[in-house]
């Protein structure tokens, strides 16, 4: 379960540039529920979920991992608990390194330890068993530099490698925007298959109004560093895309000017 509790951050405080990116926003999410994540430019959203990571500070507030309290800890403490996929393919993973030392270095997530020696044989054969599972061919190459892959590939390696430690937190920012249709459909059931079968607390961050109803069993939009709106059950089934975009449009008081994006 995750626990956000009336965060703050704010950017360059006291100078021209000042921003107040979160505003007292609060989230509890329960233990296996995936949650969607809406919200206009400049909204909030990556720098909540770099709040979650430990990637930035929290000025205050406090955030928990089922119920432990990991507002101060450093990001690589968090590591064990939290693992996160990003819009970038290449953001996740280091691109001069092959699938399985990538897929090592995943499992060894929260450990000090650095990349150690060869990979061992019987890892090897569980990175191949579950590389088999994307139904790419990946797992006949295995000593490939990551680098290689494609964007589509690499993500799917990359959600992989977020559920190879028991962590409980799955942070998804944007991870299908930067992918062709066919490619961010097939990552995306890839995405609810994971999150299913190891029971992961995800929050996804998405563009797409559409995905945001469809994707995972609640959503929540956030405005000016808030929650503004957080639906789930019949609410949440009975909303389409048109609704969701009234409602996006009521809490920027402004009528959207290019709403493609969104309804991508
Ligand atoms: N490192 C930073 N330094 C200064 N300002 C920042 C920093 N990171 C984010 N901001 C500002 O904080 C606000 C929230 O940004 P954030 O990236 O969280 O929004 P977002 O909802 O993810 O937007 P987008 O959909 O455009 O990615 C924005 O005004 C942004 O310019």
């Amino acid at each position: 379960m995750l626990s956000a509790q009336d965060l703050f951050i704010t950017f360059n405080p006291g100078t021209p540039i000042e921003t107040r990116a979160l505003r007292g926003m609060s989230l509890e999410i329960p233990a296996g529920q995936f949650v969607t994540v809406i919200g206009s430019n400049g909204a909030g959203k990556s720098t909540f979920l770099n709040a979650i990571s430990g990637d930035i500070g929290v000025d205050t507030g406090r955030i928990a991992i089922d119920g432990l309290d990991v507002t101060r800890s450093p990001v690589w403490e968090r590591a064990e608990r939290v693992s996160r996929v990003f819009q970038d393919p290449m953001a996740g993973t280091c691109e001069d390194l092959t699938i399985e030392e990538n897929m090592a270095l995943a499992q060894q997530r929260g450990t000090r330890r650095g990349l150690r020696g060869a990979v061992k044989q019987a890892e090897r054969a569980m990175y191949r068993e579950r590389l088999s599972t994307l139904g790419l061919g990946l797992e006949n190459r295995l000593t490939d530099r990551i680098g290689l892959l494609s964007g589509g590939q690499r993500q799917a390696v990359s959600l992989l490698m977020a559920a190879l430690q028991p962590s409980r937190i799955l942070l998804l920012d944007e991870h299908t925007a930067a992918l062709d249709p066919r490619t961010a459909d097939f990552v995306l059931q890839l995405t609810a298959r994971i999150v299913q079968e190891n029971k992961l607390t995800t929050m996804m961050v998405t563009h797409s109004m559409r995905q945001a109803l469809d994707v995972g069993e609640r959503t929540v939009m956030l405005h000016q560093g808030q929650v503004v709106l957080d639906v789930s059950g019949e609410e949440r089934a009975r909303l389409d895309v048109p609704d969701l975009l009234k409602m996006f449009e009521k809490v920027r008081g402004e009528k959207l000017a290019d709403d493609a994006l969104l309804l991508g």
